[in-house]
């Protein structure tokens, strides 16, 4: 079967900065280490007053096409996920490619255009529907972009408020992919539930440390999902295991979990059964609450053998690169986890084209999805390629008033009477320009 998955990557920060630790945990009357420590996180990107999710999603999806060298015609297809959309009816695919149609002679009048929900999970599906598009033989040879595009903003006092972060990753699937192949079998851990969700609101309603249990709950089901279609998962198996990172302390109490899932009845179990005991086993406690203290007690001690951190260290710390210095960009989050072990693999000159990453998406509401990915031969120029580090040094750093201010201009009830002037100079890129007279967002191109 031809080899299907991503064949190149380019991601647009929002170019404001609010530092974690420096100004926002001091207003905050927290310890800075609340933030470095505890969430993992240094730093959040913020969008300018002239960004939101188009200008981020075409400024990233301009960055593909010219390094791939693509025109218009050339693309069948263009999915947006996102949790931001500011329109109920028309995707925010249509006014990306109004965008790039401005900037490019052809358009995309034979592409295929849509908008992909289930909060941050969304990207991941669009992919999903971009393999399932080309592997049906649908796609005439063309491949697909797929936006993932996010202003993860919170209200004023909210505990998420620490965790937000804006911008955009676009991505483009094609044939005999350059960067990762996807694997065919997929696990899914799925259930209705109410821990975040934004209905008919722009910020989001949430049970923060209800969240949390959700995340890590419907992981290990599509964990369990994704070994009942595969052969049993070895540690080795994985160079690298992107998560889906709202923010780093997530992905370290998920790694945890999937770590003692993986190696339970596995030589590693019994290398490290003199130091901690073997794991408890439900059959051997009189009821569900003994196990579970057992099991927590295992997983306290786990967390400090050498052998889980070395694990972790080179398997899933890698990927928490970016996250750090950015914050949640919800539909971006995991493909940006992706980006960061490629990244590490990258600096450390890695040989591993044929290896593995063990991919974990995850949306709030809730679903998980576990699947595998090969490297290909082309990854190490596309990653090398990334220009990520100069837009994260670019960023404009935001006193705490500034911060105010741009939260205030992002959000949508909020009538700003003073004006906010931006706070960087748009150069090369798509910006917002204001309302036209349906009430549609209009955008322009400044060179
Ligand atoms: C939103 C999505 O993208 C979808 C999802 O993934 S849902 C799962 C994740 N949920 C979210 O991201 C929801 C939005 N976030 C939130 O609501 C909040 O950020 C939160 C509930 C996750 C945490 O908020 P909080 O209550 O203010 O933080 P709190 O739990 O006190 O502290 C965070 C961590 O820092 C640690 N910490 C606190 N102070 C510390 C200090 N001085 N030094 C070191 N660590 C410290 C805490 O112990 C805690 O770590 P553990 O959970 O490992 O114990």
């Amino acid at each position: 079967m031809t080899a299907v998955g991503i064949d190149g990557i380019e991601i647009w920060t929002g170019k404001l900065k609010l530092d974690l630790p420096g100004t926002f945990a001091p207003e905050q009357g927290d310890d800075p280490e609340k933030y470095t420590k505890g969430l993992g996180l240094n730093n959040s990107s913020f969008p300018d007053v002239y960004e939101d999710i188009v200008t981020m999603g075409a400024n990233a999806a301009k960055g593909l096409m010219d390094r791939k060298g693509l025109e218009p015609e050339d693309v069948g297809r263009i999915d947006v996920a996102t949790e931001s959309a500011f329109d109920h009816s028309k995707p925010v695919s249509t006014y990306i490619a109004g965008c790039l149609e401005q900037v490019y002679d052809g358009d995309f009048t034979h592409a295929n255009k849509g908008e992909r929900k289930f909060a941050c999970l969304a990207g991941t599906q669009a992919i999903d529907d971009a393999y399932n598009w080309i592997r049906a033989g649908r796609n005439r040879g063309r491949p697909a972009i797929v936006i993932t595009t996010d202003t993860a903003l919170y209200a004023r006092g909210d505990p998420g408020e620490a965790t937000q972060g804006a911008g955009a990753v676009a991505m483009l699937i094609d044939e005999d992919p350059s960067v990762v192949e996807l694997s065919t079998d997929q696990g899914y851990g799925s259930k209705d539930e109410t821990d975040f969700l934004k209905p008919n609101q722009q910020f989001p309603s949430v049970d923060g440390k209800r969240s949390v249990q959700v995340y890590l709950s419907r992981m290990r089901e599509a964990l369990e999902d994704y070994e009942s279609v595969t052969d049993d998962i070895e540690l080795e198996d994985f160079a690298y295991a992107p998560f889906h990172t709202p923010f780093p302390g997530m992905v370290r109490k998920a790694a945890l979990l999937a770590y003692r899932h993986v190696i339970r009845d596995t030589a590693h179990e019994d290398a490290l059964a003199d130091e901690i005991g073997r794991q408890p086993r439900e059959g051997e406690y009189d009821d569900r609450e003994a196990y579970e203290e057992a099991i927590r007690g295992y997983m306290d001690d786990l967390k400090t053998t050498e052998q889980y951190q070395t694990w972790y260290d080179a398997t899933v710390e890698p990927t928490l690169g970016l996250s750090r210095e950015v914050g949640n960009w919800y539909t971006s989050s995991v493909h940006i986890a992706r980006v960061s072990a490629l990244r590490d693999a990258l600096t450390r000159d890695r040989e591993f084209v044929d290896e593995t990453l063990l991919v974990a998406s995850y949306g709030s509401g809730a679903q998980a999805e576990i699947h595998a990915e090969t490297i290909r031969e082309g990854w190490r120029a596309e990653i090398a390629g990334l220009d990520i580090d100069d837009q994260l040094d670019a960023r404009y750093d935001l006193t705490w008033d500034e911060y105010e201010d741009v939260h205030d201009v992002h959000e949508y009830d909020m009538d700003v009477e003073r004006e906010i002037e931006e706070f960087t100079q748009p150069d090369g890129e798509f910006v917002f320009t204001g309302w036209g007279r349906m009430n549609e967002r209009k955008y322009e191109y400044v060179e």
